[in-house]
């Protein structure tokens, strides 16, 4: 006798069917195909690895969103990739050290323990491109460009670009020496955007600035208040010269895209450090594309230099259209 409960799958996991995985495949050699004609390279790290390899450099939030287990050959712990970046970033570091620049790009699935929101899923296709050796902001330029055809290749409509700068937050950290497990606090409160937590903390710190911080969000206007408050301090006021100058450049180019600031964005603070991008369409809560700087990230593989790049779950992009 066939049991019913056989056939359910885990929460987060989903079955796809003719109609979806037809259109699902177009898009995925869309993107690819449109990635290759601006120069990135494939290529396809494994799907697990040592877990050592997995996670070395990319803070505790990947760590705790891998799915681990012994190898039984070994008797090492492996781990199920949950993001492909740091992959690419070991095989820049690694394989393609002999070149200036180094653009790859890639689509494979990874699991994450936990979904990103109520009812998402725990098994994605990330798609992406990473661009290395390239620090100014020429290369954050490309990716954005390159992340906003992936979206209009999904048919997305009602696109909003929304900026930030993880270094504008590393400073005012410094400012104060705030780190351990007041930072990790204080993260989850600006990560909610919650004005009352954030004064529960005034007996730790000052809290005005990142009171500041959390106000500045909205139209591109938000960068010359962000000078006003933050300009005396020169690491912020060059974090703020590289969104003015992604911003003026977009705006050369005619870019009909609606651009956000949001300085008050600190996720993924562990494995970003600059410039950081997302993409939203209007009624879905979280960025449906997401990107930035991980400078250095690829050190701890032999040759950490400056890398850029983007993300998206195309299971999700295929939704948009
Ligand atoms: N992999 C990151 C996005 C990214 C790609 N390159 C740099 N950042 C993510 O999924 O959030």
């Amino acid at each position: 006798m066939v049991n019913d409960a056989n056939w359910l799958l885990p929460e987060g996991v989903e079955e796809i069917l003719p109609d979806e995985a037809i259109k699902l495949e177009m898009l995925r050699r869309s993107v690819l195909d449109d990635l290759a004609s601006r120069g990135f390279n494939l290529v396809m790290p494994p799907v697990m690895e040592f877990v050592d390899a997995l996670l070395t450099g990319t803070g505790e939030e990947l760590d705790t969103q891998t799915y681990k287990f012994m190898d039984q050959h070994t008797h090492r712990m492996l781990g199920i990739r949950a993001d492909i970046t740091p992959q690419i970033a070991r095989i820049d570091s690694h394989y393609l050290a002999d070149l200036d620049v180094n653009k790859l790009c890639y689509a494979g699935t990874v699991l994450r323990t936990q979904p990103a929101h109520m009812g998402g899923q725990r098994e994605l296709l990330q798609i992406g491109a990473e661009i290395f050796g390239v620090d100014d902001e020429s290369a954050d330029l490309e990716i954005i460009q390159a992340m906003l055809q992936a979206l209009s290749l999904s048919r997305a409509a009602d696109v909003t670009l929304s900026l930030g700068h993880v270094g504008i937050y590393r400073a005012l950290l410094n400012e104060q020496s705030v780190d351990g497990l007041l930072e990790q606090r204080l993260r989850d409160v600006l990560l909610r955007k919650s004005t009352p937590d954030l004064d529960a903390l005034s007996e730790q710190i000052d809290i005005a600035p990142f009171k500041v911080l959390l106000s500045l969000q909205g139209s591109t206007d938000v960068l010359a208040n962000a000078h006003k408050a933050f300009g005396h301090n020169q690491e912020l006021a060059d974090s703020l010269a590289q969104l003015e100058t992604v911003v003026s450049e977009l705006k050369a180019n005619k870019s009909a895209i609606k651009v956000h600031i949001d300085l008050a964005d600190v996720a993924g603070y562990r494995y970003h450090t600059g410039l950081k991008y997302e993409a939203f369409v209007s009624g879905r809560g979280s960025a449906v594309a997401q990107g930035g700087r991980y400078d250095r990230i690829g050190r701890l593989f032999g040759r950490g230099r400056a890398a850029t790049g983007f993300s998206a779950d195309l299971k999700t992009l295929v939704k948009l259209g």
